[in-house]
């Protein structure tokens, strides 16, 4: 039996959630699911049943997902290492078979999946699908000693986003489809390439005008030195943070996507726990937001 305060408390969380509703309505909503916070099935099932929510209350959630540990467990099996140059996997051709068939299948599938059992109506894409993501070759510019000139560092099929195409996510949201969008490009030459699913998550954002992006991962949000957590970070906090080498690895994507779509007209955009329970209501529909909310 739940007792008098336990329903009052409940009660209260409810009608908390109303302005959010309400504010958010109609509203655009990326939620960028990164590998590292899809680690515990019961926390999968949580997330599924929250984007639903969303749904069902009248919000547009388009989900990114990512699937780097993933894509690192098929490569171990077969015999092959993981390696990363500022956050970006090196992706030779065999790697970049491994990333499309752990993306855009086992990942993806596994994620419409959960919503489907939620109830919702999801539908997975990659991006090569209804040309939503145009990419090309990656040209990683490594800045080198004072006086130096520049190197350029290849990471094979690596992709920069050309274009997003977001046709096909409107026409799947005005049918109350969820897209669940697995971070592959398509080259003008017929290539795939590989992308950040974060970089991708903050275009797509941008794209869309979304009102909010919300990065799940497997931390508080950004961290300092001290391992406390940073609420808000603006362009100078996070380029002295970057400098000093307290942001380093799978965080310096996730800021700087964070910080674009910030400043190309999304709403807000945040670095939040995917750890934690229902993580996404507690942001979306609550007065306590969580994590890191980065702005300009
Ligand atoms: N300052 C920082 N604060 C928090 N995490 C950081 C920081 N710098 C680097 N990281 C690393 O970034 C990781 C998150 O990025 P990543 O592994 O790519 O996760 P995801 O799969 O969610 O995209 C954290 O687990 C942490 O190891
Ligand atoms: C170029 C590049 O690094 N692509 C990523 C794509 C997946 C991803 O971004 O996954 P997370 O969000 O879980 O890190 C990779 O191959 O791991």
């Amino acid at each position: 039996m739940t007792d008098t305060n336990t329903q009052n408390d409940i009660g209260s969380l409810l009608t908390e959630a109303l302005p959010y509703i309400q504010r958010y309505s109609g509203k655009t909503i990326v939620i960028k699911y990164g590998g590292n916070a899809m680690t515990d099935p019961e926390l999968e099932r949580s997330f599924a049943k929250d984007v639903v929510l969303l749904k069902q209350v009248g919000l547009n959630p388009v989900i990114v997902h990512g699937g780097g540990p993933q894509i690192g467990k098929v490569l171990e099996q077969i015999g092959k290492e993981s390696h990363f140059i500022d956050g970006m996997r090196v992706t030779d051709t065999e790697t970049m078979d491994v990333v499309q068939m752990v993306l855009g299948g086992l990942v993806n599938k596994g994620i419409v999946s959960l919503i489907s059992q939620a109830g919702g109506k999801a539908v997975g894409l990659t991006g090569k699908d209804g040309n939503l993501i145009r990419a090309k070759k990656l040209q990683l510019e490594k800045k080198a000693e004072a006086n130096q000139p520049s190197e350029i560092i290849d990471l094979g099929h690596v992709g920069e986003i050309e274009s997003i195409n977001t046709s096909i996510i409107k026409v799947l949201e005005n049918e109350s489809f969820i897209p669940v969008i697995a971070p592959v490009g398509l080259g003008a030459d017929g290539e795939s390439y590989n992308i950040n699913a974060d970089i991708v998550a903050g275009k797509i954002a941008s794209a869309l005008g979304a009102e909010r992006l919300l990065l799940l991962t497997n931390t508080s949000g950004v961290l300092n030195k001290q391992d406390e957590l940073l609420t808000g970070l603006n362009t100078k906090d996070i380029q002295a943070l970057i400098d000093d080498g307290t942001i380093q690895g799978g965080m310096l994507p996730k800021v700087a996507c964070a910080l674009d779509a910030a400043t190309e007209g999304t709403g807000s955009a945040c670095i939040i726990d995917g750890r934690v329970k229902h993580a996404v209501l507690l942001e979306l529909l609550t007065d306590k937001g969580i994590g890191t909310l980065i702005h300009r």
